[in-house]
C-alpha cells in the first residue's frame, strides 16, 4: 500500500522539481548499488565540466568577503542540497514540503524519516518505503558498539559536556576504519568510496548508539539501555534507547527534526568542517568528529540549546500567562546586555527558516503541544522578535532559523536536559556530511586549500 502511494507521489514531485539528470524513483537496488550506478555518470559530468569549463569565472571576491568570514563567497562543491536565502534548503531540488511528501515515513507514522533523507541525498532519488525499510535494518545490525567505546564513555564524567563526550566516541569509531586500514593497505584511487561508504553507514547506524548511552549515562544512570530492535528505524531505536520510546509523537517529531537537519549545503560550519578534514584522506569518522566540535559552537548548532536556556528564564520571568509586551521587554533586555538572540539571524537566510516553519506546523497539528506553555512562548516570541530585531537594527535577517524551534519539543515531552539538544542536531548533520565524505571520495575531490591573505597584503592589493 505504502509502496504504491510514495511511488505516485515521488514520480509527481520529480515531475515538478527542477531535474538533475540523476532523479528518478529508485529500482529495487540496495543503496550502495544505486550509488555504484550513479558514480561513472557524475565522474564524467564533473570530468567534462572541468575541462570545458574550468576556466569559467563564477563571481568575484572582495575584501569584505575576506574580512567577513568567507560569506557569500561561492567557492565549494555540494551536490546534494543548496540554500536560498529566501526560499531556504532543496535536498536535490526539493523543497522540505516535497520531500515531505515523497519520502515513505516508517510503518505507523506519517512524517519522514533519517533512511529517507539520507537515500535522497547520497542518490538523488526517492526510495520506495520497502528500500528505506532495508536500510533501517542494514543500520540496525551495524549499531552496536565496540566494547572500548562503550567503556570510554561510560568512563567520562557526567559534568562533560555531551558534545565533547559524543565527538570522542566518534573519533574512538576510527579504530576499525575500512577507509584507513585499506588506504594503508594501498588501495586504488578509484576505490576510495566503497571503503568511505562502510565507514559512513558504521557512522550514521552507530551514532544514535553512542549518543543513547551519553543521555542514559548523565541524566538516568541507573537505568538500563534498551537493545536495538531490528523492527524498528533509526529513529525508533534511538528514541527506545534514551527512553521515551513509550511517545509515539515525541518519536514522530525526532523523525521529521533529524531529517530536516541532515544538510545545509557545503558552507555551513560543521559540514564544511568534516569536508574539510575529510578532504585530507582522514577517515570518516575522525572527519565527523571534527564537525561535531564545529556543530557544538554557540553560533552553530549549540545555539538550539542556547535557545531553550534563554526561553526558560524568560519563562520563569514572565510566568505562563505572558502578552507579547513581556517577550519584547525581555528581547530588549537581551540585546541592551550585548548579547545576540538566540535562534535568530543566519549567515545566508534572509527569511523565516522552511525547518522552523515545519517544525511550528508540527506543532499545530498537535494539541498536547499548543497547549504547551514553552511551545506557546517560542512561537509568540518568533512573531515579536523580528520587528525587534529590525529596530535593532544589526542583524541583516531578523527572523527565526532551525534553532529557534528545535527544543521547545523535546522540552515538553521531558527531554527537559537543553545541554543535549545538540547531541541530536549532530546525529542528523551526519547524514549530510557522510554524503559529502563519500562523494568526494567517488569524485576524487582533492585536498581543500584556499589562499590566505595578510593585512598589509590586502592593503597593499586595495590601493593598487
Ligand atoms: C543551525 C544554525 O547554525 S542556524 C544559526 C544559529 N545561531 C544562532 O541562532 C545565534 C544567533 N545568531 C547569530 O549570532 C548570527 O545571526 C549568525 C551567527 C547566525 C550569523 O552571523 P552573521 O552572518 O555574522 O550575521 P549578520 O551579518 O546579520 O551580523 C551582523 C551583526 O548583527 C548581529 N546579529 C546577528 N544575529 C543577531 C541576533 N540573533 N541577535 C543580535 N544580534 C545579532 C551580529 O552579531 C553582528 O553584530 P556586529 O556587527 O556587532 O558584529
Ligand atoms: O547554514 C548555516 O550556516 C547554518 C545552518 O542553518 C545549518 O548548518 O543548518
Amino acid at each position: 500500500m505504502m509502496f504504491g502511494r510514495s511511488r505516485f507521489l515521488a514520480k509527481s514531485v520529480s515531475r515538478n522539481i527542477s531535474s538533475v539528470n540523476t532523479r528518478r524513483l529508485a529500482s529495487t537496488k540496495s543503496l550502495k548499488e544505486t550509488i555504484q550506478e550513479i558514480v561513472p555518470a557524475k565522474q564524467e559530468q564533473l570530468k567534462k565540466l572541468k575541462a570545458e569549463h574550468g576556466q569559467t569565472v563564477v563571481g568575484q571576491v572582495t575584501v569584505e568577503n575576506i574580512i567577513g568570514g568567507m560569506r557569500g563567497i561561492k567557492a565549494m562543491l555540494w551536490d546534494s542540497s543548496v540554500l536560498d536565502p529566501m526560499e531556504g534548503i532543496r535536498f536535490h531540488g526539493m523543497s522540505i514540503p516535497e520531500a515531505q511528501k515523497a519520502l515513505p515515513p516508517a510503518p505507523g507514522g506519517k512524517e519522514m524519516t533519517a533512511e529517507g533523507m539520507f537515500w535522497l541525498l547520497l542518490t538523488g532519488q526517492v526510495p520506495t518505503a520497502e528500500q528505506t525499510q532495508q536500510l533501517s535494518l542494514e543500520l540496525a545490525e551495524r549499531a552496536e558498539l565496540p566494547k572500548f567505546v562503550e567503556e570510554l564513555i561510560d568512563s567520562l564524567p557526567n559534568t562533560l559536556h555531551p558534545m565533547t563526550q559524543l565527538g570522542m566516541g566518534v573519533a574512538a569509531l576510527n579504530h576499525d576504519s575500512a577507509f584507513q586500514s585499506a588506504y594503508e593497505r594501498g588501495i586504488k584511487k578509484t576505490e576510495y568510496w566503497t571503503y568511505a561508504y562502510e565507514d559512513c553507514m558504521n557512522l550514521v547506524a552507530k551514532l544514535p548508539t553512542i549518543a543513547a548511552r551519553i543521555y542514559r549515562n548523565i541524566y538516568q544512570p541507573k537505568k538500563s539501555i534498551a537493545a536495538i530492535d531490528k523492527s524498528k528505524d533509526l529513529v525508533g531505536n534511538y528514541v527506545n534507547q534514551l527512553g521515551f520510546g513509550h511517545n509515539e509523537n515525541f518519536t514522530e517529531y525526532l523523525r521529521l527534526y533529524i531529517a530536516l537537519h541532515a544538510d545545509h549545503e557545503g558552507g555551513n560550519a560543521s559540514a564544511h568542517t568534516a569536508h574539510l578534514v575529510g578532504s585530507t584522506l582522514a577517515d570518516p569518522f575522525i572527519s565527523y568528529a571534527a564537525g561535531l566540535y564545529s556543530l557544538a559552537g554557540p553560533l552553530h548548532g549549540l545555539a538550539n540549546q542556547e535557545v531553550l536556556r534563554w526561553q526558560i528564564s524568560m519563562l520563569s520571568e514572565v510566568g505562563n500567562n505572558f502578552s507579547k509586551d513581556d517577550i519584547k521587554k525581555y528581547l530588549w533586555a537581551t540585546l541592551n546586555k550585548g548579547q545576540v538572540v538566540p535562534g535568530y539571524g543566519h549567515g545566508v537566510l534572509r527569511n523565516p527558516d522552511p525547518r522552523f516553519v515545519a517544525l511550528q506546523a508540527f506543532c499545530k497539528g498537535h494539541e498536547d503541544l499548543m497547549a504547551s506553555p514553552m511551545v506557546k512562548l517560542v512561537a509568540e516570541t518568533a512573531e515579536v522578535a523580528p520587528d525587534v530585531l529590525k529596530e535593532h537594527g544589526k542583524t541583516k535577517n531578523p527572523f527565526p532559523n532551525v534553532d529557534a524551534a528545535s527544543g521547545c519539543v523535546l522540552y515538553h515531552y521531558g527531554l527537559t536536559q537543553f545541554k543535549y539538544y545538540t547531541v541530536i542536531f549532530g546525529i542528523s548533520r551526519a547524514l549530510g556530511a557522510a554524503t559529502q565524505l563519500v562523494w568526494a571520495r567517488a569524485l576524487g575531490l582533492p585536498i581543500e586549500r584556499p589562499k590566505s591573505f595578510s593585512i598589509d597584503a590586502l592593503e597593499k592589493l586595495a590601493k593598487n
